[in-house]
């Protein structure tokens, strides 16, 4: 048994009650061997053994009153993941699927994916299992208010920077801060993705959706191929599907369908994104009841609604797929769908999207398949300037923050291919991402000492 082997191992035995955790730390550990036999000194000082324990694990109780004036309890997390390389940072998902196996799962993704950024930025993640869906806006304050009111005393802008993530936006991020300031007296880049009057950045909200299409270019452009004329599918019509669908649509490709929880869209004449951005805004305005995306055909008549599975949308042939909505919704059949119809490219918007079994097959199959980690990591890296801009006490225009994100893109998609390419491992950039991301925080881990 190799080291990493044997890690997996105490892993499944001491979580086994964590699925995706167990996925995502499988999936990494099983691409290090070569690294992890050039450097012996790696598993002298346990870092493995390290690398997999957070940190620190917070958990709460967020009591507040709904709009009967009945008191509900919810249960709060932060995952302090790694400060290897800077403070923890990533995002607070809300979500009624939320436990503490979840969030291990993305706050130790979010440690390679921050590393892979470039920017100064440990791992961490959070959020609760309060469910936002058909809540009035005085209960998102109050919910937040109350989940602030804890969560302060652990976060600060060189400690632990959260952000958003599924169920948490703009109005969530407002109110925590909003919170964070009047217990705090101190107005600091505590939270990212805030508003533009207060420290947010230009950019922020697109940016999740534009790195993803701006890696995906940057594979196509090493490729003497473009975004010109490609048919893309869009799993998701939340914030990283509806700004992927727009860059998608302006370099070229034709964006034919996308989904919700409820079902999916096709139209031949390609997704306007605005409708979406519109039926987005109307689901998160405290008036959600009945929002769906079957309202995207009353603009758009000529366009289908499929009242099933979102995941409809991996029938729909294609030269590109981007599975933008969350973990494990891109399964085996809809990757045998995927190749049957000739698709050529995964992009994964969401995080770890793809299940294990789709993801071998997919790249057997010889379709270029960009895991999140590195896909998505324009989101995370946009908050990074956030963070800068913030210390800086400056606002960048859309285009500075744009343009280093389209650099920072294309970096990532350059470290994973050369990290593949130095392992020998060509065209694999599931193992390139995590060798890449993985080195600069062993590194610091190892130049750290036992801690
Ligand atoms: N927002 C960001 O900046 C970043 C988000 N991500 C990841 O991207 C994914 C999407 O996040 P956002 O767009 O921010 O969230 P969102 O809440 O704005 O949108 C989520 C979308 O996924 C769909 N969805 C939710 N649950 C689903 C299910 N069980 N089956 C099928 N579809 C489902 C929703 O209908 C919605 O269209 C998540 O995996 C998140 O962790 C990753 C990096 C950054
Ligand atoms: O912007 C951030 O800090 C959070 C982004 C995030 O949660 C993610 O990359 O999954």
């Amino acid at each position: 048994m190799t080291y990493a082997e044997r890690i997996i191992e105490q892993v499944k035995e001491k979580n086994a009650n964590e699925p995706e955790f167990i996925q995502a730390v499988t999936e990494v550990l099983e691409t290090l061997d070569p690294v992890l036999e050039k450097h012996p000194e790696y598993e002298e000082a346990g870092l493995l053994e390290r690398l997999v324990e957070p940190e620190r694990v917070i958990q709460f109780r967020v009591p507040w009153v709904d709009d009967q004036g009945k008191v509900q309890v919810n249960r709060g997390f932060r995952v302090e993941y790694n400060s290897a390389i800077g403070p923890y940072k990533g995002g607070l998902r809300f979500n009624p699927t939320v436990y503490l196996g979840m969030l291990k799962f993305l706050g130790f993704e979010q440690v390679f994916k921050n590393s892979l950024t470039t920017l100064p930025m440990g791992g961490g993640k959070g959020g609760s299992d309060f469910d936002p869906k058909g809540k009035s806006n005085n209960e998102i304050m109050h919910f937040c208010q109350s989940f602030m009111t804890e969560l302060s005393r652990h976060i600060g802008p060189d400690t632990d920077v959260p952000a958003g993530d599924l169920g948490v936006g703009g109005r969530e991020i407002g109110y925590m801060f909003g919170q964070y300031k009047r217990l705090r007296n101190e107005f600091t880049g505590v939270l990212t993705g805030k508003g533009l009057p207060f420290g947010g950045s230009l950019a922020r909200t697109e940016a999740t959706g534009y790195g993803l299409v701006y890696f995906t270019d940057e594979y196509l452009r090493c490729h003497d191929d473009s975004f010109e004329g490609k048919t893309v599918v869009v799993h998701g019509s939340g914030n990283v599907a509806i700004y992927a669908i727009q860059k998608a649509t302006q370099l070229g490709g034709k964006v034919v369908a996308c989904s919700d929880t409820k079902g999916w869209v096709y139209d031949a004449e390609g997704i306007d994104y605005k409708i979406l951005e519109n039926i987005y805004a109307a689901k998160r305005s405290g008036h959600d009841k009945g929002v769906s995306l079957a309202m995207y055909t009353d603009e758009r008549p000529n366009a289908e609604y499929h009242a099933e599975d979102g995941r409809g949308v991996w029938g729909v042939p294609c030269d590109i797929a981007l599975p933008c909505a969350r973990e494990n919704t891109l399964h085996l059949e809809d990757a045998q769908k995927l190749v049957a119809n000739g698709c050529k490219i995964v992009g994964e918007g969401a995080n770890m999207p793809t299940t294990p079994d789709a993801t071998t097959y997919l790249m057997e199959n010889g379709v270029a398949f960009f895991p999140g980690k590195a896909a998505n990591a324009g989101g995370v890296a946009t908050s990074g300037l956030e963070m800068s801009q913030n210390s800086e006490r400056l606002s960048w225009t859309f285009e500075e923050v744009d343009s280093k994100l389209q650099g920072i893109m294309k970096n990532i998609y350059h470290a994973a291919d050369d990290a593949a390419r130095e392992y020998g491992l060509e065209g694999n950039y599931v193992a390139g991402a995590n060798i890449a991301g993985f080195l600069k925080v062993a590194n610091a881990m190892m130049a750290q000492g036992i801690v």
